[in-house]
């Protein structure tokens, strides 16, 4: 029985790839969509409606506004449903963040109906794609895509042909569990068994993975970040998929580092994050996303080991695969971080080593006050530092108050100095005098250290 399945499924693969070693350009419209058809089919589940959603986070999401979308589709006799990762949500009884919506109408139907009911469509760049975005009472806007297939995908973009078929833009989508349709009326369309998927917390692409991967490379880090996402163990990835990732990774050279961090960035914050990067590095996929290419993986495993409870900052947990700050540099030139990601690698990379002293908290205190950044920045990133090595301090430090500094500019003025850079230089030398002594100076002992400094 088993022997039996895997042959089909084997078959199936074969005929997917045979498929797209010659081109769907090739073929007419009517071709395209009857081959895909015939193909999916043996994959597919035969009465795709597996059950009426009725939760409480699905009714939730009916608004004025939304009925009313709905309820223009049905007068025009057009489908709509949500489709994608707003599904997968609610099956796991999640309140989605965003729907996306999915329709039999094409854009010029839809912009034809939306504009002789008076609705004001936004954002028209996604029309190419597919998506019309009305909004609707100037409330609410709804993203909705016409069914479609990628005709030809160079990994990035693609080129499409619009259907009425759903099974064949359940086809196109990247996972199983991403997959589904759900009707207004909460019929849920499962085409590619993706609510078994879930109910085994297994992630598994649509179909053929090779081809899935190859329209999008980003899918391989989607890939991850689903499994942290559903996954109840951390390293139980079916391994074909795996090898078909190993096989495309070099695809994700082409893919812009701000996409890949967006992604990226999620499975670091995820479940399992330590995990599935271990398994991302030792897939050889590192290089290909930018990392450096002799990252230092047992680093990354000691501190997933002894921190990975803490909830570190994704940068934080990166940054143990870094070797030197300029690793750092190099990671921020390729993802484009935000200033704080950038300055907050380049620190943990910096001050991760223990530093020694009697009192274990004194060499990070001081470092609030003496650092290039504004105290409550450093502490935050000194934060991390502490988590990333699992201090025993944290805790104290978290709670500790940044003490006030005793001596004012007007102090300084009544010692003769003007405002102005000189003041400025002086009121730092005099900070980190403070903080070298332990804070315990009064404002008396610290303008008394004022004609020293000056000179020095
Ligand atoms: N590279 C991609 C990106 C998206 N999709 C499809 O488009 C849907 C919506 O994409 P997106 O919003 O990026 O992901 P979600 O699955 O909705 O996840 P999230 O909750 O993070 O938004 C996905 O569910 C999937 O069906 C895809 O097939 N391939
Ligand atoms: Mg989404």
């Amino acid at each position: 029985m088993i022997l039996g399945s895997k042959f089909i499924l084997n078959q199936c693969t074969k005929f997917f790839k045979q498929l797209y070693s010659t081109s769907l350009r090739e073929l007419t419209p009517t071709e395209r969509l009857n081959t895909l058809r015939r193909m999916a089919l043996p994959k597919s589940r035969e009465n795709p409606v597996i059950m009426k959603l009725e939760s409480p986070e699905f009714k939730s999401i009916f608004t004025q506004e939304l009925n009313a979308l709905v309820s223009l589709f049905k007068e025009y006799g057009y489908e709509i449903r949500i489709a994608g990762g707003a599904v997968r949500d609610l099956l796991m009884g999640i309140r989605p963040t965003d729907l996306d919506f999915a329709t039999t109408a094409t854009p010029t139907q839809m912009k034809d109906m939306f504009t002789a009911e008076e609705v004001r469509m936004i954002n028209m760049n996604g029309e190419k794609h597919g998506t019309i975005t009305p909004r609707i009472n100037d409330k609410e806007n709804f993203e909705v895509t016409t069914l479609r297939i990628d005709v030809v995908t160079d990994g990035r973009h693609a080129e499409v042909q619009f259907t009425t078929d759903w099974l064949l833009d359940a086809l196109r989508r990247d996972l199983t569990i991403n997959s589904m349709f759900l009707g207004l009326d909460g019929s849920v369309y499962d085409y590619f068994f993706g609510y078994d998927d879930l109910q085994k917390h297994r992630v598994v692409f649509v179909g053929d993975a090779t081809t899935r991967i190859q329209e999008d490379y980003l899918r391989i880090l989607r890939y991850f970040r689903f499994y942290g996402k559903i996954a109840l163990e951390a390293n139980k990835h079916d391994e074909e998929t795996l090898k078909v990732i190993k096989e495309n990774a070099s695809g994700l050279k082409q893919i812009s580092g701000e996409r890949i961090w967006t992604e990226l960035k999620k499975i670091l914050e995820g479940n399992f994050a330590g995990d599935l990067m271990v398994t991302i590095v030792e897939r050889d996929i590192a290089p290909y996303i930018g990392l450096p290419s002799n990252v230092n993986v047992e680093e990354l495993k000691k501190v997933w080991e002894q921190s990975g409870h803490l909830k570190l900052h994704a940068i934080t947990l990166l940054s143990s695969l870094l070797n030197n700050q300029d690793d750092a540099v190099a990671l921020n030139a390729r993802f484009k971080l935000s200033a704080y990601e950038r300055d907050l690698a380049v620190f943990v990379v910096e001050h991760r080593a223990p530093k020694l002293h009697p009192n274990p908290l004194m060499p990070y205190q001081q470092l609030v006050l003496k650092s290039k950044y504004r105290p409550m920045e450093t502490k935050k990133m000194l934060t991390e530092v502490l988590k990333y090595n699992n201090s025993p301090y944290l805790e104290e430090f978290v709670k500790w108050d940044i003490p006030k500094f005793p001596v004012s500019g007007k102090m300084l003025r009544e010692q003769g100095i003007e405002i102005g850079p000189v003041m400025g230089a002086v009121m730092t030398k005099l900070k980190h005098y403070w903080a070298d002594n332990d804070f315990n100076l009064s404002a008396e002992e610290l303008l008394k250290e004022v004609p020293v400094l000056r000179r020095s």
